[in-house]
């Protein structure tokens, strides 16, 4: 393992600018508790306090679908793509135009992909998509070299013997063969990249672009579904990973790799399909999660107020039970219950708060239960606070406290999420005060003043260093 940590600290000291944050933890085998290696704190440290700045080995837009569904953007400045109109180098990626394709980072490896004669279509300038699902695979060779080449060879792949979608859609779309060896390192750091990649956001235009990252040191931090980290992404895609919870020396430093809002059943399902593990952690051994009851749905016996809960949650096919009357339902039937739910909430209109909880009444379906998670989620997002009348807005100030409160009960701690829920509420409450400002006299107005400061210093606190961040509506 000492010869791990040395390679990894040696690369983020080559190419990285934050050398103070490369003590203070170790990548080990013997003290993860987790799974395999893991990432290990070397002295204690406090909430906020950051633990290391990771760089990233390869950065690349996330495959579209083959009919080209998705949001294709461009491979260098990662802006969006208007244009059918491919790269000027003749790479037949969808590079923005001369400057970019210019640029240092993708000089090589257009002229790669050019000296590999992309098929062209008839009218041979515009992008093409099977091309474009190539990317991660040839960025994958600027890990061959010198110090990188190690990261191979070290990190995790994932297991599977299917063919590699990246890699098939080059060798589709390419009229040379490719050379054996660069095929095997493109499969391996695909591979790599499926095990370990994070995603990675930039801000474009005022939008979010989600993209792939490659790290080494966060390439070995193991899952957790109650985190003791979170991260922000500065603009240069580094990834700035601080403690959400007390971490004492000793103990192993985690992330999720899924949605900690999200119930057991769900997270597992979600870590299952995309990293081929069960998380046994303790909130994922306790059926209530923390007395949350996340996973539960209200009984389905007429006049019980109990909610149903699965006896192992663990178990895909465990039975559930209700609470109070102990009814026993199957996971054949808890399954078909999820999906009525998902059915009905698809169809919910989220801009009516009346109607919303008339459903959720109507249909005995509490607040917390799945789904219904994401879609008051899907209203604090996209509802902009300006446009909201005075029962919405009030709507949406209720749910982020709502969420708020969820989060504390789930032992979150400083989480990402209650940095960015904390900061709705803020723009809640100024537009609040904006337009009963007539009205407040100075008592009520230290309240708010008071609120605002406290829930400003938690946002900061959490998402300052994030490079994406809109905030820019806050006085
Ligand atoms: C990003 S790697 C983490 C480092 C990994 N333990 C190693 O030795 O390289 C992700 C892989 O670690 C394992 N892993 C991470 N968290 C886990 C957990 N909570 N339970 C079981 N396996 C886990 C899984 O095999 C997963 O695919």
């Amino acid at each position: 393992m000492d010869a791990i940590n040395d390679r990894v600290k040696n690369y983020l000291s080559h190419v990285g600018d934050e050398l103070k944050y490369y003590d203070g933890w170790t990548i080990s085998t013997g003290s993860a508790t987790v799974a395999g290696r893991g990432v290990v704190a070397t002295r204690d440290y406090n909430v906020g306090d950051v633990i290391f700045v990771d760089v990233p080995l390869i950065v690349s837009p996330r495959a579209l679908g083959t009919d080209g569904t998705g949001s294709p953007v461009c491979p260098v400045c990662y802006s969006v793509v208007t244009m059918q109109i491919g790269c000027p180098g003749g790479c037949q990626w969808p590079v923005c135009g001369r400057q970019c394709a210019d640029h240092p980072e993708h000089r090589d490896e257009c002229r790669y992909v050019r000296q590999l004669c992309p098929k062209t279509k008839s009218d041979g300038h515009v992008w093409s998509v099977g091309m474009y699902n190539a990317i991660t695979a040839v960025r994958g060779l600027s890990i061959r070299d010198g110090n990188y080449k190690y990261f191979l060879d070290v990190l995790q792949k994932k297991l599977t013997d299917k063919l590699t979608f990246e890699v098939e859609e080059l060798k589709r779309n390419i009229s040379m063969e490719l050379d054996e060896e660069d095929e095997k390192i493109m499969v391996t750091t695909c591979k790599i990249m499926d095990a370990n990649c994070f995603e990675t956001i930039v801000n474009r235009s005022n939008k979010s672009i989600s993209l792939k990252g490659l790290y080494p040191v966060a390439s070995f931090m193991n899952h957790c579904c109650v985190p003791n980290t979170m991260h922000n992404f500065n603009e240069k895609q580094q990834m700035i990973v601080k403690a959400s919870l007390p971490i004492y020396k000793g103990q192993e430093i985690t992330t999720s790799y899924t949605f900690s809002i999200w119930p057991t059943s769900l997270r597992q399902n979600h870590l299952l399909m995309s990293k081929q593990f069960i998380c046994t952690c303790r909130r994922c051994c306790d059926a209530e999660e923390f007395g949350t009851e996340l996973a539960s749905l209200n009984c389905i016996v007429k006049n019980c107020e109990g909610r149903i809960l699965p006896i192992n949650p663990l178990d895909k096919m465990s039975i559930w039970q209700c609470k109070v009357c102990k009814k026993l339902v199957s996971s054949a039937e808890m399954k078909c219950f999820y999906k009525h739910v998902e059915t009905l909430m698809k169809n919910i209109n989220l801009f009516c708060p009346k109607s919303f909880e008339a459903i959720l009444k109507s249909f005995n379906i509490h607040k917390d239960s799945p789904f219904v998670v994401d879609l008051r989620l899907k209203f604090i997002w996209k509802s902009k606070n300006h446009s909201l009348n005075l029962e919405q807005l009030l709507y949406k100030e209720k749910l982020c406290m709502e969420m708020l409160d969820l989060i504390q009960k789930l032992r979150l701690g400083q989480c990402r999420l209650l940095g960015l829920i904390s900061l709705e509420l803020l723009k809640v409450i100024i537009e609040k005060a904006y337009r009963f400002r007539w009205k407040w006299n100075t008592k009520t107005l230290n309240v708010f003043e008071e609120q605002i400061s406290k829930l400003k210093e938690i946002y900061s606190s959490i998402l300052d260093e994030d490079a994406n961040l809109d905030n820019n509506n806050i006085q």
